[in-house]
C-alpha cells in the first residue's frame, strides 16, 4: 500500500519551546494509525503540523509524496485532509445540516470511493437526523461529536484524523463513534486517530505510535502493544 501520510522529522515550536522534535510517522492507504501518549506529549501539536495550523521547523509533511510546507490549512484540507478537532468546534448558532452544508467540499480529483452527502452521513448517525433542526449549541456532547465527525466527512477526505473524539463522553455514545470509525474502515477510508482508549484503539488499528515529549518512543502493531503491559504503563500510564 502506498503512504498517504508521512511525517519524517518533524519539529515544531509554540513560540520559542520547542514542542516536536523529529516525528517519523506513516499512514498508508486504507490503514488506521494510533497516535497515543499522556497529556501534553504532543499529540495535537503534531496534527496542527500536518494541517498546516502550525509551522514545520524542521523536517517535512508530505500527503499523497507532495510536500505540504507552506501550503495555507484550507490548501491543506482540500487536498484530502479532513480534520475532527479536539473540542469538536461546531457552529454554535448553525443547525446540524448547515453545520453539515457549511463546509461540504466534493472529493479532490481523482479520489475514489462514493461521495458523501446528507444522507449518507444521517444514515451513519441516524441521532443527526432527529436533531436535523436543532442548532448546535443545543446539542448533547455526543450529538456535537457526532456533528463533528459528519462535518469532517462531508469535506470528502481521504484521511480523517480524530482529536480526542471520545472524550468526556458516556460509554454508550463512545461505544456507538468506535463502532462508526470500524465501519469506515471497512469501507475503506485511511484514518488517523488520537485518543487514550487503548483497547478500542487496538481493536481498530492497524498500527500505534507512542509520543513521550514531542518524540515518538514506540512504534507497533497493536498485538505487540497489548502483550506489553509494561510499555503501556511506562508510557500511557494504564
Ligand atoms: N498554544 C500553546 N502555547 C504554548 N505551549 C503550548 C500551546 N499548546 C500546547 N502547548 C504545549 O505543548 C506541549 C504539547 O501539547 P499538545 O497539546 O500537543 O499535547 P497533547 O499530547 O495533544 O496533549 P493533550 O492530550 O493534553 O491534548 C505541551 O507541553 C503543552 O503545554
Amino acid at each position: 500500500m502506498p503512504a498517504l501520510l508521512t511525517l519524517e522529522g518533524v519539529a515544531a515550536a509554540h513560540g520559542s519551546t520547542p514542542v516536536l522534535f523529529g516525528v517519523d510517522l506513516t499512514v498508508d492507504e486504507g490503514q488506521v494509525v494510533a497516535l497515543m501518549g499522556r497529556n501534553g506529549m504532543g499529540k495535537t501539536t503534531t496534527v496542527r503540523t500536518i494541517m498546516g495550523l502550525m509551522p514545520v521547523t524542521a523536517g517535512r509533511v508530505a500527503f499523497r509524496g507532495r510536500d505540504l510546507a507552506g501550503l495555507a490549512p484550507h490548501r491543506i484540507a482540500a487536498l484530502g485532509l479532513g480534520l475532527v478537532p479536539e473540542g469538536r468546534r461546531i457552529f454554535p448558532t448553525l443547525s446540524v445540516i448547515e453545520n453539515l452544508v457549511a463546509t461540504a467540499r466534493p472529493p479532490a480529483p481523482g479520489q475514489g470511493g462514493a461521495p458523501w452527502t446528507l444522507d449518507r452521513v444521517t444514515a451513519l448517525f441516524p441521532r443527526l437526523a432527529e436533531r436535523a433542526d436543532s442548532m448546535g449549541n443545543q446539542l448533547s456532547g455526543g450529538e456535537q461529536q457526532m456533528l463533528a465527525i459528519g462535518r469532517a466527512l462531508m469535506t470528502n477526505p481521504a484521511l480523517l484524523i480524530l482529536d480526542e473524539a471520545t472524550e468526556g463522553l458516556a460509554p454508550v455514545i463512545r461505544d456507538q463513534i468506535w463502532a462508526v470509525l470500524a465501519r469506515l474502515k471497512g469501507e475503506g477510508l485511511s484514518i488517523l486517530v488520537i485518543d487514550k482508549t487503548v483497547a478500542a484503539l487496538a481493536r481498530i488499528a492497524d498500527r500505534m505510535t507512542i509520543l513521550e515529549k514531542g518524540r515518538v518512543v514506540w512504534d507497533g502493531t497493536p498485538a505487540a502493544l497489548m502483550a506489553n503491559p509494561d510499555l503501556q504503563h511506562r508510557h500511557l500510564g494504564v
